[in-house]
């Protein structure tokens, strides 16, 4: 972020996000952070909400919610301060010529939409075919993580998720699905419990070559670990 003391940040950030005028050269991460609202402004944005719901913020078991909101808040969208394509930057040559498939299936998904800021829970499953280095694995459900850790419609964050793989690592392939049930559709609005959403992005091997895309299917379909009902 660049030397910038608070009076001028003020002076260069309104309220009014059509108004903002920050400088070009920030990441939109960093653009964000400086646009953030106070933890007090947040606070009373939940108190209202509160309010909004019909109950009283100042009764005693509400003192203390706006504080807990904001810092679940803090923990669901911890991702917008991390950079996905730092983790992956540490990689192993090391691998007695193995280029296989890598596969990391099941992986816990925690999201949010968009739309109503509320959970999308499901499982995540990620490929790709190495080009010489691998990469440690608790990275790939890290990169996972970070997006998911931000409000997101299941589309973009399946698409954010292979991008990055394949543009830090540049294997031959990269594999991306994810099932997910979505809250906005099943505790509201249409209320279809049971209802899943699948998506998928196929990069390189995976995309090009059937045989491929085939092997993949089969292994993340092969002892799949049984459904999504407890979510
Ligand atoms: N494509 C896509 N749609 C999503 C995702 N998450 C939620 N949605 C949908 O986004 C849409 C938002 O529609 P709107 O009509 O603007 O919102 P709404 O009035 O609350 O709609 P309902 O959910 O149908 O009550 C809904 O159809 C949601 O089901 C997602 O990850 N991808
Ligand atoms: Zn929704």
């Amino acid at each position: 972020m660049p030397d910038r003391d608070q009076s001028e940040r003020n002076a260069a950030v309104s309220n009014d996000s059509a108004s903002l005028t920050l400088p070009k050269e920030l990441l939109p991460a960093q653009a964000h952070r400086l646009a953030k609202p106070s933890r007090e402004e947040a606070e009373e944005a939940v108190r209202t909400l509160l309010r909004w719901a019909g109950d009283d913020p100042d009764r005693e078991g509400l003192v203390g919610t706006p504080d807990r909101v904001v810092r679940a808040y803090e923990e669901f969208f911890s991702g917008y301060d991390l950079d996905p394509t730092e983790i992956l930057h540490r990689t192993f040559e090391e691998t007695d010529g193995y280029d296989e498939m890598v596969l990391l299936r099941d992986i816990r998904l925690e999201s949010h939409c968009e739309h109503h800021v509320v959970p999308i829970i499901g499982k995540a499953h990620v490929a790709y075919l190495p080009n010489r280095r691998v990469v440690g694995i608790s990275k790939l459900a890290r990169v996972v993580e970070i997006y998911a850790r931000r409000l997101q419609i299941q589309e973009k964050l399946t698409a954010q998720i292979a991008n990055t793989i394949n543009d830090v690592l540049q294997p031959k392939g990269v594999a991306v699905v994810i099932e997910a049930a979505h809250q906005c559709m099943t505790t509201r609005g249409i209320h279809k419990p049971g209802v899943t959403m699948v998506t998928s992005r196929m990069l390189g091997a995976f995309r090009d070559d059937p045989a491929t895309r085939r092997e993949f299917m089969a292994l993340i379909h092969n002892q799949h670990s049984g459904g999504l009902s407890n979510v």
